[in-house]
């Protein structure tokens, strides 16, 4: 029964008919032995280590459970705090320690170096790096303003071409604006854009969840990425539906998760409604709330892409 499904779905997908279930993507991309935007989506795992040492350890563990890409969320390496004084001579109570501020070529060649030790992790493996760097605006760790994240990002996108293969992909979220800039110097770079944008209070209507798609499309996007947060069912129905309207107006693979326990069947069957990627961990600290460990995802895949 199972090959005679698979069979008239291969015939149908043949015949250029789009079968639910399997969505096609025209576009879809290639990193290392990973090819995002086929039938089956694949698995993330995140690298969410605090020192170089702990994401190098951590790549190697997803590595060695199966993840298809790793993702390293450089944003939640810690920065070495400034404690020098911020006024005042050092041993009066003025000598409290300063908010840490980073130059952006300071924090580029932080990321790159967590970049470098789980590149040489990976090395052989044929698992590409996506490199994320999450602001705290959209629930991550770094706290900057935009103008430094877009000059820090730049910069790690042009060191990262010189030293080609470390990472395939990098992520640039759209709201921080200048993606169509920092898409041009990645791909300068060797390297695809993964758009994303996050809302961690909320689902956003379908009509913005659509027009964000677009637009990353629309800069030059390879990937485009939402994750939302659903306050119940209708949410999570909601943001199936703006994945798979999505599948059937671009070109590139789309990435569609509802974050949180009311959208965990969405990490699981996200690829029924085309989503083209799922992120689950590995043993280590989730980045992001819902994530499933990678063996109970590989399951669900199992079942729902035969
Ligand atoms: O964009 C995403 C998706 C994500 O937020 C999730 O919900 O699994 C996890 C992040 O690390 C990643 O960058």
């Amino acid at each position: 029964m199972l090959r005679e499904v698979r069979d008239l779905r291969a015939r149908l997908e043949g015949s250029g008919i789009v079968v639910p279930g399997s969505p096609v993507c025209p576009r879809p991309v290639t990193w290392q032995q990973l090819t995002l935007g086929g039938p089956v989506p694949a698995v993330a795992v995140a690298i969410t280590g605090d020192t170089v040492a702990a994401c190098a350890d951590q790549a190697r563990a997803a590595r060695r459970a199966g993840a298809d890409l790793i993702e390293l969320r450089a944003d939640l390496l810690a920065v070495p705090a400034d404690t020098t004084p911020a006024s005042g001579p050092e041993d009066t109570p003025a000598a409290i320690t300063k908010p840490v501020r980073w130059a952006p070529q300071e924090l580029a060649g932080l990321w790159l170096a967590a970049v470098r030790a789980v590149a040489a992790e990976l090395h052989g493996s044929g698992v590409p790096v996506l490199l994320t760097v999450r602001t705290a605006a959209e629930g991550g760790g770094l706290d900057t303003d935009d103008v430094t994240y877009r000059a820090a990002l730049a910069d790690v996108i042009e060191r990262l071409g010189r030293e080609r293969g470390a990472a395939a992909a990098v992520d640039v979220e759209l709201a921080r604006g200048d993606l169509p800039r920092l898409v041009r110097l990645a791909r300068r770079a060797g390297l695809d854009v993964v758009a994303s944008s996050h809302d961690f209070m909320a689902t956003p209507d379908d009509v913005e969840m659509l027009r964000r798609l677009h637009a990353m499309q629309d800069a030059g996007a390879a990937v485009a990425k939402i994750a939302v947060t659903p306050a119940g069912p209708a949410d999570v129905e909601r943001l199936a539906g703006a994945a798979a309207r999505a599948r059937g107006e671009l070109d590139i693979p789309v990435v569609a998760i509802a974050m949180g326990q009311a959208g965990t069947v969405t990490r699981l069957a996200g690829g029924v409604f085309g989503s083209a990627l799922t992120f689950a961990t590995a043993g280590s600290a989730a980045s992001a709330p819902g994530q499933l460990p990678l063996a109970q995802v590989r399951a669900a895949l199992a079942v729902l892409h035969p």
